[in-house]
């Protein structure tokens, strides 16, 4: 199952020249798909653009078999498909650890007690429970990172979009991300400037350059599935 379908994305913030000048791919379910460029290339931007956060000013977003234009078509695409951004500081903002990573779960109508054994659940699975009842704005940056992927977890999406998950950690919590990320069975595009960690996770990667999408250097070691550009 196609569960992204970008086609022929264009996106430019107002007044500023094009981040994206016709990107497009696919990522298809169980695949890791990694996706590298320079600085400002659009990485973040084409993360929200799947989500809904930005609009396209030309192509298509198809998203789990349906098109995708208006914000209520994108509800459905926020609920199945999880954004852990690149800044933790965006993501995070109750009082406490189990709150905002509560917070997803009960927005879906679970109740407090589905959502706190839920808290509990993934935050076992990233052996965080010792963070459980910390206050969220004084954990230490990796710390945040490693709460934002707890907080989308919670929710269960069938797809991960993570910016950047590697910022911020030290090696041990990035190589214990690894074999978490490894273990899921969620499709992923993972964007990261971190070639050691991209060739751990990925099955398949790709470049954004000048607005479009490409083929990465990398891709030659790995399966490869369907590449649109
Ligand atoms: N809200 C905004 N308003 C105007 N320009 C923006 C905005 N957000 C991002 N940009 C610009 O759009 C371009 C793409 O930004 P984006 O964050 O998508 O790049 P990126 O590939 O994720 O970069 P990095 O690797 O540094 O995280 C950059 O030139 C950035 O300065």
């Amino acid at each position: 199952m196609c569960l992204f379908d970008l086609r022929d994305v264009h996106f430019a913030y107002a007044g500023r020249a094009p981040v994206l000048a016709g990107a497009s791919f696919q990522l298809h379910e169980g695949e890791r798909l990694a996706i590298n460029g320079h600085n400002g290339a659009g990485k973040s931007t084409l993360l929200r653009l799947m989500v809904g956060l930005l609009r396209p000013t030309a192509g298509a977003i198809i998203a789990f078999d349906a098109p995708r234009q208006k914000e209520a078509d994108f509800h459905e695409v926020r609920r199945r498909a999880g954004l852990v951004f690149q800044d933790p500081d965006d993501q995070l903002f109750c009082p406490t650890v189990a709150e905002d990573v509560a917070f997803g779960p009960l927005n879906l109508g679970q109740s407090r007690d589905e959502a706190m054994a839920q808290v509990d659940s993934v935050l076992s699975l990233l052996d965080l429970m010792y963070l459980r009842d910390r206050i969220t704005h004084k954990l230490s940056g990796g710390e945040k990172r490693l709460v934002t992927l707890a907080a989308v977890l919670a929710m269960s999406p069938a797809v991960l979009l993570l910016d950047e998950p590697t910022n911020a950690l030290d090696e041990e919590n990035e190589a214990r991300l690894v074999e978490i990320l490894q273990s899921l069975p969620q499709a992923m595009v993972i964007v990261s400037h971190d070639p050691h960690f991209r060739r751990k996770l990925a099955t398949r990667s790709l470049v954004l350059r000048g607005g479009v999408l490409g083929a990465a250097p990398e891709a030659a070691a790995q399966c490869t599935h369907a590449v649109t550009r």
